[in-house]
């Protein structure tokens, strides 16, 4: 099976249990040395796994489903929704990788659009599973092609990876910037016009 089976639709193989997590947090704190019926850890397991069960609600979904909200604008230029905040899970480390997405697009012929707050929604979607910034970036873009059939699509994302900040190699503030262009919008005047609307605010 290719990498990234949770690339369409529902990506949960099986419903979330929590009591599962729960008894795993607990022999994780047994595993790293600690003792997990110390009065500070008694509540740790249970507070993980509602924890987890929304950091992870994305697998239960199809985040695609959320661009179901069109609407017939009669327009047809582009639309792009800028700095959405992006807080996600490395399936390497299950540490967190957090940033912004900027997502855009050019609606159809007929100028049908989705509901802005639905773009937001699809990258929290993607986000809330066990992710790699590579995937959730193309995951956002390929939902947007599937659901709306626009005439482009583009989506950014900036992060910064914890697994690389705060171990590992030890570089905090380093950003990956991955993106994921489709249809039309890879012209380079239309690419260049999404690009400055990204990147214009910053000095
Ligand atoms: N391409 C990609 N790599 C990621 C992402 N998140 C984490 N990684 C990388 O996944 C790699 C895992 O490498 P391994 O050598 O298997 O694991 P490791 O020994 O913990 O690696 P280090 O992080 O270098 O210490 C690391 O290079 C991480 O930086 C991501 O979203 N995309
Ligand atoms: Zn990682």
């Amino acid at each position: 099976m290719v990498d990234g089976a949770a690339t369409d639709g529902v990506a949960a193989i099986r419903p979330y249990d929590h009591d599962g997590v729960r008894r795993a947090v607990r022999d994780l704190l047994t595993a790293v040395g600690d003792d997990p019926d110390r009065d500070g850890l008694a509540g740790t397991p249970d507070r993980v796994a509602r924890a987890y069960a929304e950091m992870f609600a994305g697998l239960a979904v199809d985040p695609a489903e959320e661009l179901d909200a069109v609407f017939d604008l009669g327009h047809g230029e582009m639309v792009l929704v800028r700095d959405i905040p992006l807080y996600s899970m490395c399936e390497h480390h299950l540490l967190p990788f957090h940033g912004v997405a900027h997502v855009g697009y050019i609606p159809d012929g007929a100028g049908r659009v989705t509901g802005l707050s639905k773009l937001a929604r699809l990258v929290e979607g993607y986000a809330r599973r066990p992710q790699v910034q590579e995937r959730l970036t193309s995951q956002v873009a390929d939902a947007l092609v599937r659901r709306l059939q626009p005439v482009g699509a583009i989506v950014v994302v900036e992060a910064e990876h914890l697994c690389m900040s705060m171990r590992g190699v030890h570089k905090p503030g380093s950003r990956t910037i991955t993106s994921a262009v489709r249809g039309q919008m890879r012209n380079t005047a239309t690419r260049a016009e999404a690009m400055s609307l990204i990147l214009g605010h910053r000095g």
